[in-house]
């Protein structure tokens, strides 16, 4: 049926205004209003078509996005986006692509660790992308170990040049995105090397490709690392592989605002501390962040909406089934995913802020907040990822057997998601840094710098005074259990920030009630969950804890009513979501139907192959009946 509204039942039961919680989500009215604009604006562009993704061959696939990045460009510049628009263009338009790594990390890059003239230099032409970047630091046998890097830039000073060199194969400058096929330039993180002494690892900017006819410069062998996990999904991005032959660049390409080179060959370092090298990192954890909310909350609309239309069991009389959405068990695995999806948007607010606090201190000298910005980053960014990783796959499941095709969008979402894992810091050895900033502020505790921010909390945990004195030793032999730690730290950071955002005034009937169950559940959720910790440790009774998963039950069946509404409020398109299971009309069967026809398998009815295969496998058969 058409035009029909099959969930509309459901958005009638709803008890708060969703238009007010779109703008909860969103952040703000305008941020609303660009978001609802723009996303309409992609999804009704063909030139955006992208349902047709996983049949794809590679070749196709990087040639499609290829032409859909130069027609978003086109479109930015034709239609006058500001950055914002820009910026939301680029995320509905949902396709992972060399200009995530040029807008995301290369300019970022550059702003962070230029100085003024290179920034003055360099960032018009990437503004224009009269230059594409790329941020070229792992290499094949060094990712997470960033000062184990083996690629090294030797001053000459005859020449005042850099010569950039691998001198290994494990030093090939292996993953960066964008480098494959279409980067012109590169950040190139190197070891420094002057007057023969090793200065640590240092940012270059690199030319790599002719402007003229995109040739590699000499000395330059570079190409794509072949395919990547999943059909489709992220090998729309060249991931790539360079190595450099003694390649020589101007002294003034070195990133110098943390450090310089002179003519003469003298090493500088400022007052600048030298983390800021790793400064587009701490940019980019923070944007993987807020991007966080967005997959889950995705993968948790098509999941929910796909509950309240699929039946099974429990027909009463020849009535219909039961929707599966009313099944507790279903409950207790999409709820906290939807209670979280809420969380990490707040939390991914806080943190913008905060990256915007430590931006503005940082311009001004100000290297204060540094440490706990970085934690901050690290933790929430692994976190975060990691929960969001396992929730896609979790609402997977939800959906049965439906949420395997491709068609549900699930599979796509996953394979595009779960590298966020791994990129811009592996997850595990994100955590150690959240651990090793834990255990510095735990052996100052007592001491006259009093922790602060998010740390403020460890003055009060009186256990934590007595266990200061050991926190020096053993870090390496106990890492399993500070990272435990670690994550425990950075899930009472979500809650915190959902609290805050709470403590807010929230316009809109029934809004701020709606948050208030999805907090709880958030938190009593992961109460339930390591309750264990809980009870170990003396925090909770065994009563605390049966009283907390009662009042999780009571809270699901709170949300039960308010769901679809709660995932409407996402305000995702039809095209974003890119979903059957989760189309906004709930019209799943006819259209799960039409599209399996649409597959090139079902072109001819019968299939390629059977003259070649099949047939004489079935004559076969038929000779071996008869003997
Ligand atoms: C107008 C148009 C608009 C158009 C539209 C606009 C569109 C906009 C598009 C936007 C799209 C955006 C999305 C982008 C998508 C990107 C896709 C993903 C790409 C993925 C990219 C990557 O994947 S790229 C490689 C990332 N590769 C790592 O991630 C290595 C991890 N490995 C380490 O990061 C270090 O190796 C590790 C472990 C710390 C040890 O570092 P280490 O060896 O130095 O050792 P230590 O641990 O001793 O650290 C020494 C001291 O530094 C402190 N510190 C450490 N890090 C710090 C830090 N970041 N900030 C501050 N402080 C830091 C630490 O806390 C210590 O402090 P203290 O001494 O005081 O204790
Ligand atoms: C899709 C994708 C895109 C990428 N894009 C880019 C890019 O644009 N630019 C770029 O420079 N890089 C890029 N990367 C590389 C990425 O940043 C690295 O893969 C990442 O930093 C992890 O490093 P690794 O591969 O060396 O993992 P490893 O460090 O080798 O991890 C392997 C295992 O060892 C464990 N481990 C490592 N160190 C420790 C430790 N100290 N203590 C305990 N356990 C440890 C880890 O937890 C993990 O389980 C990309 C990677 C992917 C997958």
């Amino acid at each position: 049926m058409e035009g029909v509204d099959h969930l509309a039942h459901e958005r009638n039961k709803s008890e708060f205004d969703v238009d007010a919680m779109k703008i909860v989500w969103a952040g703000s009215p305008h941020a609303f209003v660009v978001s609802d604009r723009i996303s309409k604006l992609v999804a009704s562009d063909p030139g955006f078509r992208k349902d047709n993704r996983s049949t794809l061959s590679r070749k196709e696939l990087f040639k499609n996005t290829l032409r859909k990045a130069a027609y978003a460009w086109k479109t930015i510049i034709d239609l006058h986006l500001s950055e914002e628009e820009a910026a939301k263009l680029r995320f509905y338009v949902d396709e992972p692509a060399f200009t995530d790594v040029h807008w995301g990390m290369f300019i970022p890059a550059i702003k962070g660790q230029g100085t003024e003239e290179q920034q003055q230099k360099w960032l018009p032409l990437a503004y224009k992308m009269q230059i594409i970047g790329c941020y070229a630091q792992t290499e094949l046998g060094h990712g997470s170990n960033v000062q184990g890097l083996e690629t090294t830039a030797t001053f000459d000073p005859q020449t005042d040049e850099f010569i950039i060199h691998s001198p290994t194969l494990t030093s090939s400058k292996w993953w960066p995105g964008g480098l494959g096929k279409v980067a012109t330039h590169a950040i190139a993180y190197a070891l420094l090397i002057v007057g023969g002494r090793e200065q640590g690892v240092h940012g270059f900017i690199v030319q790599l490709r002719s402007l003229e006819d995109h040739s590699p410069l000499p000395g330059m062998t570079v190409g794509d690392i072949g395919m990547k996990f999943g059909n489709g999904a992220y090998n729309a991005m060249d991931n790539g592989v360079l190595r450099f032959d003694h390649v020589r660049i101007p002294r003034n390409q070195m990133l110098m605002r943390v450090s310089q080179v002179t003519c003469e060959g003298k090493y500088k370092q400022s007052d600048v501390p030298r983390q800021l090298v790793y400064g587009a990192m701490l940019y980019v954890r923070q944007t993987i962040v807020a991007d966080a909310s967005c997959a889950l909350s995705r993968a948790v609309c098509i999941a929910t909406r796909y509950s309240a239309v699929r039946r099974q069991f429990g027909s009463q009389n020849g009535g219909p089934e039961t929707q599966v959405i009313d099944y507790k068990t279903q409950q207790s695995r999409l709820f906290p995913l939807l209670a979280s999806a809420y969380a990490f948007r707040f939390v991914g607010e806080w943190l913008k802020w905060l990256y915007a606090d430590v931006t503005q201190r940082l311009q001004a000298n100000d290297f204060s907040t540094l440490p706990e910005a970085h934690a901050c980053t690290a933790g929430l960014k692994s976190l975060t990822t990691t929960a969001t990783a396992d929730g896609i796959e979790e609402c997977r499941k939800l959906c049965g057997g439906h949420g395997y095709l491709c068609s549900s969008g699930l599979p796509e979402l996953f394979a595009v998601y779960v590298p966020a894992c791994t990129y811009e810091g592996e997850n595990t050895v994100l955590l150690l840094q959240v651990a090793r900033f834990l255990m510095k502020t735990v052996s100052q505790l007592g001491s006259s710098k009093k922790p602060v921010g998010t740390i403020a909390y460890m003055t009060r945990v009186e256990h934590l005074m007595q266990c200061r004195c050991g926190v020096q030793r053993g870090f390496a032999e106990l890492s399993a259990d500070l990272v435990e730690a670690a994550v425990a730290h950075c899930q009472l950071l979500v809650v915190s920030k959902f609290i805050e955002k709470l403590q807010q005034e929230i316009p809109g009937k029934g809004v701020k009630q709606q948050l208030e169950v999805l907090c709880n559940i958030y938190a009593l959720f992961l109460l339930h969950k390591h309750q264990g910790d809980f009870l170990s440790t003396g925090c909770i009774t065994p009563k605390h804890a049966a009283l907390a998963n009662d009042e999780l039950r009571s809270l699901y069946s709170q949300v039960r009513p308010n769901a679809i509404a709660l995932v409407d409020a996402f305000n995702y398109t039809d095209h974003y979501l890119g979903s059957i299971l989760g189309c906004y009309d709930g019209n799943v069967y006819p259209k799960l139907y039409e599209a399996a026809w649409k597959d090139p398998l079902n072109e001819s009815v019968v299939p390629d192959g059977y003259h070649q295969y099949i047939r004489p496998l079935l004559k076969q058969e038929i000779r071996t009946a008869r003997l």
